[in-house]
């Protein structure tokens, strides 16, 4: 093959000064607790593993009801394509950081979920963020799991089980898959309720690392090798910020509207739909949009402009020849032709594409979370000043007036 089409797939590791460890962490084993995958600055390490991609094949699944392909075939593909991909970062590495770290919460977009989204994650955690993946369990992620026990005839005897409550041994993981819009079935209901439940899972992962933080021990029914003690007094827990992508992005502004404890939010290609108009006026703190140049529409970008105020900072820029499937990292992930064919990548080289999104992200949130960093060195970015960027949108609004 050509060197074109060799190019070394894979997911960018962050360009920060701080090695990236990864963990995972699920409050309770209900669908009402929260669920998300932490990316936080580790020491150096030369042996751990990297975690999969994509955890498990059920996820694979997910996708396929998702995409509406056939579950046996669509999971020997994705495993043939994706199946051997590890995440930028060190499994249950020991957290290390000489300062208290800000925070984000992480959104994903209808159809994810919280593993989608690690060179965006792996980055801001290499610049010194700790980051919160949520997996929403409002049935708007291809799959995700909980907990349930089992049923009396399958436990193990009590003997094994151990002294804090139930174990591994007597729960089983039960699948939440995607729930498709039924026929008929009109869209707004359903969206807007789950993106309500979105912005709740997404204070609750906050409440949860201020606990963490706090240093009183927490539950974790995941059975990981990491040490949340370790995250005693990490966080600086004046300067979050909640991220999201498309389904995610509206999250975003439900969540500020609901929680002032975010500061800032930073909204990549946002799906506004999800969105009552009467919350508009009540978000106060700044926005930016970071849009895809194919995905947006009038109407939909006519929805963002009606956060624009005249006191608190709304901005928006558009990448040039990005695509929706720009931002998660599926884009990394095949060569050009397929890429294209699927729409999983742009006419934009993928990974100067990223490095625009989140180079312009670090210097929104160094602005308006009031970081000591060197991130104001990508300030022009902000306002879109760059040959791949276009300040503002590149949809034309006018037909939108129709
Ligand atoms: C026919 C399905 N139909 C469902 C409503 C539309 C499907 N669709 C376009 C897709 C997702 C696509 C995709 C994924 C993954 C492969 C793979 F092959 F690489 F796995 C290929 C092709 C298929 C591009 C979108 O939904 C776009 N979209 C997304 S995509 C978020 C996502 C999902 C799965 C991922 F693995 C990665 C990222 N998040 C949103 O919040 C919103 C929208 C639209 C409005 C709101």
């Amino acid at each position: 093959m050509g060197s074109s089409c060799s190019n070394n797939l894979g997911i960018p590791p962050g360009n920060g000064p701080n090695a990236v460890g990864c963990t995972d962490f699920m409050m309770d084993h209900t669908a009402e607790g929260t669920f998300f995958r932490l990316y936080y600055p580790c020491q150096e390490m030369e042996s751990a593993e990297k975690p999969d991609w994509v955890p498990c094949k059920e996820y694979f699944n997910g996708l396929a009801d998702f995409m509406k392909m056939n579950r046996a075939l669509s999971e020997r593909i994705f495993n043939y394509l994706f199946g051997s991909f590890k995440i930028p970062a060190y499994l249950d590495a020991p957290f290390k950081s000489n300062e208290k770290c800000p925070v984000i919460i992480f959104s994903h977009g209808l159809g994810a979920f919280r593993t989608l989204y690690s060179a965006i994650c792996a980055e801001m955690a290499s610049q010194g963020f700790i980051v919160a993946s949520v997996e929403h369990r409002d049935q708007s992620a291809s799959a995700t799991y909980y907990f349930c026990d089992k049923p009396e005839s399958e436990r193990s005897n009590a003997s094994l089980t151990k002294s804090s409550g139930a174990t591994q041994q007597n729960l089983v993981k039960e699948w939440m898959y995607y729930r498709a819009l039924r026929h008929g079935e009109s869209e707004f209901p359903l969206r807007n309720k789950q993106v309500k439940q979105r912005a709740d899972e997404c204070i609750l992962a906050l409440d949860k690392l201020t606990e963490i933080n706090s240093g009183i021990s927490v539950q974790n029914v995941l059975e990981t090798q990491f040490d949340w003690s370790t995250l005693k007094n990490s966080m600086d827990l004046c300067r979050i910020a909640v991220m999201g992508h498309s389904f995610g992005g509206a999250t975003v502004i439900e969540a500020l509207c609901k929680e002032v404890k975010f500061k800032c939010g930073v909204a990549l290609d946002s799906w506004m739909t999800p969105l009552d108009d009467e919350i508009f006026p009540r978000v106060k703190q700044p926005i930016f949009f970071i849009n895809s140049e194919k995905f947006q529409w009038a109407g939909n970008i006519s929805r963002m402009k009606k956060l624009d105020s005249a006191v608190i900072q709304r901005k928006m820029i558009t990448i040039r020849g990005t695509v929706h499937q720009s931002f998660p990292d599926f884009t990394f992930l095949t060569g050009n032709w397929i890429g294209k064919l699927m729409k999983l990548k742009g006419e934009i080289d993928p990974e100067l594409a990223i490095d625009l999104c989140n180079n312009a992200t670090l210097a929104f949130l160094q602005r308006h979370l009031g970081l000591e960093k060197n991130f104001n060195q990508w300030d022009p970015l902000i306002d879109g000043e760059d040959e791949n960027l276009i300040p503002g949108t590149n949809v034309n609004l006018l037909q939108s007036a129709i």
